[in-house]
C-alpha cells in the first residue's frame, strides 16, 4: 500500500500543485485497495469531506496512472501514524501555478514564485538580519559580501528571500542576468551536459551570469563531480566580481560530505541564519496573510483570539502555519461560517495534534496557582471567592488554548466540573483579555512561562 500510495502521491502533487497537496493530500493515507474501492484514512471528518468533494477525481486518476484503477473512494476518519510513505523525490521543485518565470528565455532558471516578494515578507527579530542582508544584495551596487549565505530550518523563508532578491534585482537592473536555481537543478543540468557532451556550453552559460543564486546547496554534498563543477563555477564568478547567493538548511561548516575547500569558499562572505520563529513573528505573519486574504474575501469574519491561538499552538514552521490558515479560510468560505476558536480546533485537529507542545493541564494549574499565590487544591476545589475563581478560570482558558483537550476532559481535571462551566470560564477570560490589561499581561506571561 505504501509503495502504491507513494507513487500516487507524486502524481497528485504534480496534478494539484504543491500548496494544495500540502494542505489536503499530505495528511491522507491509503489503507486498502479492493476490486473497485480504495479505502483512504483521513485525520479529520472535515478533511475527508473536503477531499471527497474536491479531489476524488484527482485521486482516482492518480491511482489509475500508477496501475491501480478504482471505481470509487471510501474515507475513514482515523488517527494517523506518525510516519508517512515517502513519495519518490521529484526532479525539481514541484510546479506551482502561482509561479511565474522572470526570464522566459532562460531555460536554466527556475521559475520565481510571484508571491515571494520583499513586500510579502514579514520581518521580526528572528529573521531581521537575513532580511537586511538580502535587501542589501538586492539593491545592487558594489558587491560587499560574496557569497551571501542564508541558512535555516525547514519552512523559515529561505526560498522566499532568494526569490525576492532575484525579482528585485531584475526590476532594478533589467539588463542583468540573474540565475536562480536549486542545487538539484544545477546537478541535473550538469549531468545532462555531460551526457549530451555539451559541458563547454554548460560552463559558458553559468560563467556569464551577473548573479548566481543556488537554493538548498546541501543537496550536492556527497555528489563528487557536481561539487567539483560547482566549485569551479563559484570561483570563476567570484573572480569576476559577480554576486553569489546561496541557501542551505545548515551553516557551511555543518554540511556533511561537502568538500572542505567548498565549505571554506562558502564561508568567506556573509553567513546569516533565519532563526526559528517566535510568537510575535508568527502572529505578524498570520495577521499579514489574513489581511491579504481579506482583500479578496472582504466578508471573512474571524473571532478575536483565533490568530493568537494559532501563533501559540503551531510553532513548527511558517509553511505549516500558512497551510493551517489556508484550510481555515477554505472551510469558512465553504460553510459560510465565522471562524471561531471551536471551529479552528475542529478543522485543524491533525495539525494541532502534531504540533502539540505537550503542556499538561496539571502544569498549567500549578503555574497559575503559583502566580496568583493560591493553593493548587483550590484549582479543583469548590471555592467561589473571586481571588480563587478568577485564577481558576485563567487556568481553564490556558488549558483550552494550549492543549488539545476537549471541554469535558478539561472539566474532569478541574474537579469534575461540567463542560458548560469550563466554556463559561473560557468566555469570561476571552472578554477580560480584551478589556482588562492586567489580565492580558498575566496571560502573556503565564504562556511564556509554560512554553519555556
Ligand atoms: N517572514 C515571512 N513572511 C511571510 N511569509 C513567510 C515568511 N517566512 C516564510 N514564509 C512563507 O512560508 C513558506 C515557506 O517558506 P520557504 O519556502 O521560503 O521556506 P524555506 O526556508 O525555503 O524551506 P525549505 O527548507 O523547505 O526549502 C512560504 O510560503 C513563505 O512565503
Amino acid at each position: 500500500m505504501d509503495r502504491i500510495w507513494g507513487q500516487a502521491r507524486a502524481e497528485l502533487e504534480r496534478a494539484v500543485g504543491a500548496d494544495s497537496f500540502a494542505t489536503w493530500i499530505e495528511p491522507l493515507k491509503l489503507i486498502r485497495l479492493d476490486t473497485d474501492i480504495a479505502l483512504i484514512a483521513c485525520p479529520t471528518r472535515f478533511l475527508s469531506d473536503w477531499v471527497a468533494r474536491h479531489y476524488s477525481s484527482d485521486i482516482m486518476r492518480a491511482l489509475e496512472t500508477v496501475g491501480n484503477p478504482v471505481q470509487r473512494l471510501s474515507f475513514e476518519v482515523a488517527a494517523m501514524p506518525a510516519e508517512r510513505p515517502a513519495a519518490p523525490a521529484p526532479a525539481a521543485r514541484p510546479a506551482n501555478p502561482a509561479r511565474a518565470a522572470i526570464r522566459g528565455e532562460d531555460d536554466l532558471a527556475a521559475p520565481l514564485d510571484s508571491r515571494f516578494t520583499f513586500d510579502n515578507f514579514v520581518v521580526g527579530k528572528p529573521n531581521e538580519l537575513a532580511h537586511a542582508a538580502a535587501r542589501r544584495v538586492a539593491e545592487g551596487g558594489p558587491v560587499t559580501f560574496n557569497p551571501l549565505f542564508l541558512y535555516g530550518g525547514v519552512g523559515l523563508g529561505k526560498t522566499h528571500l532568494m526569490h525576492a532578491i532575484a525579482r528585485e534585482i531584475q526590476i532594478r537592473q533589467p539588463e542583468s542576468r540573474v540565475l536562480y536555481l536549486s542545487a538539484e537543478q544545477f546537478m541535473y543540468r550538469f549531468v545532462q551536459a555531460l551526457r549530451d557532451r555539451s559541458i563547454m556550453d554548460f560552463k559558458e552559460m553559468f560563467r556569464t551570469v551577473s548573479v548566481l543564486m543556488v537554493d538548498d546547496v546541501q543537496f550536492i554534498a556527497g555528489k563528487d563531480s557536481t561539487q567539483e563543477e560547482f566549485f569551479h563555477t563559484f570561483n570563476a564568478l567570484v573572480d569576476q566580481g559577480k554576486q553569489i547567493v546561496i541557501s542551505a538548511d545548515r551553516a557551511p561548516g555543518e554540511i556533511k560530505d561537502m568538500e572542505e575547500r567548498i565549505k571554506s569558499r562558502l564561508s568567506c562572505g556573509l553567513i546569516v541564519d533565519l532563526h526559528p520563529t517566535d510568537y510575535e513573528l508568527r502572529l505578524s505573519i498570520l495577521q499579514s496573510k489574513t489581511e491579504q486574504f481579506r482583500n479578496t474575501q472582504p466578508d471573512l469574519v474571524m473571532a478575536p483570539g483565533v490568530l493568537e491561538f494559532l501563533a501559540h499552538r503551531i510553532t513548527s514552521n511558517v509553511r505549516v502555519l500558512e497551510g493551517a490558515l489556508q484550510r481555515l479560510f477554505a472551510f469558512a468560505s465553504l460553510m459560510g461560517r465565522e471562524i471561531t476558536l471551536d471551529m479552528t480546533q475542529e478543522c485543524l485537529t491533525d495539525i494541532l495534534r502534531s504540533s502539540d507542545r505537550k503542556v499538561s493541564i496539571e502544569e498549567i494549574q500549578r503555574k497559575v496557582a503559583e502566580h496568583y499565590n493560591i493553593r493548587l487544591s483550590d484549582m479543583i476545589g469548590p471555592k467561589r471567592v473571586r481571588t480563587v475563581a478568577r485564577p481558576r478560570q485563567i487556568a481553564m482558558y490556558l488549558a483550552k488554548q494550549m492543549t488539545s483537550r476537549s471541554l469535558p476532559e478539561i472539566g474532569r481535571r478541574f474537579g469534575g466540573r461540567d463542560h458548560t462551566t469550563i466554556m463559561h470560564g473560557v468566555k469570561k477570560i476571552e472578554e477580560l483579555r480584551g478589556s482588562d490589561r492586567s489580565v492580558a499581561e498575566d496571560l502573556d506571561m503565564l504562556r511564556r512561562l509554560l512554553e519555556a
